[in-house]
């Protein structure tokens, strides 16, 4: 059972340490720093990597910067897309920050 997942094509970037955070809405708002979340694909629910997560803090989609996006691997206007694909209309969103700590 997992207990975050990603979308498959985001799993490369999360396994080699290039994506750092990931922005969720307030379902996904619940996790504790120092826990370690098992990390499967959204697609197929396969498991693929533990994480441990070091913070959760509210963020507004107006507050995101270059910074969020470089820990996302990404541009901000790459980020901000992604984001309105995934949550329209949605400005309350949580910065959830993580180490990747096994692949197995
Ligand atoms: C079900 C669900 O919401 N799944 C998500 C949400 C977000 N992500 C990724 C996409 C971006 O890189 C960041 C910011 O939302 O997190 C995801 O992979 N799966």
């Amino acid at each position: 059972m997992n207990d975050i997942t990603f979308f498959q094509r985001f799993e490369a970037d999360i396994v080699a340490g290039r994506k750092t955070i990931t922005l969720r809405d307030e379902a996904e708002s619940h996790f504790l720093p120092g826990q370690r979340l098992r990390v499967g694909r959204y697609e197929d629910d396969v498991y693929f990597c533990t994480i441990e997560v070091i913070s959760v803090a509210p963020v507004l989609l107006s507050e995101l910067t270059d910074e969020h996006a470089r820990q996302e691997n990404m541009t901000l206007p790459q980020l901000k897309e992604v984001i309105g694909e995934i949550y329209p209309g949605l400005n309350e969103l949580y910065v959830i920050s993580f180490e990747r700590v096994a692949t197995n």
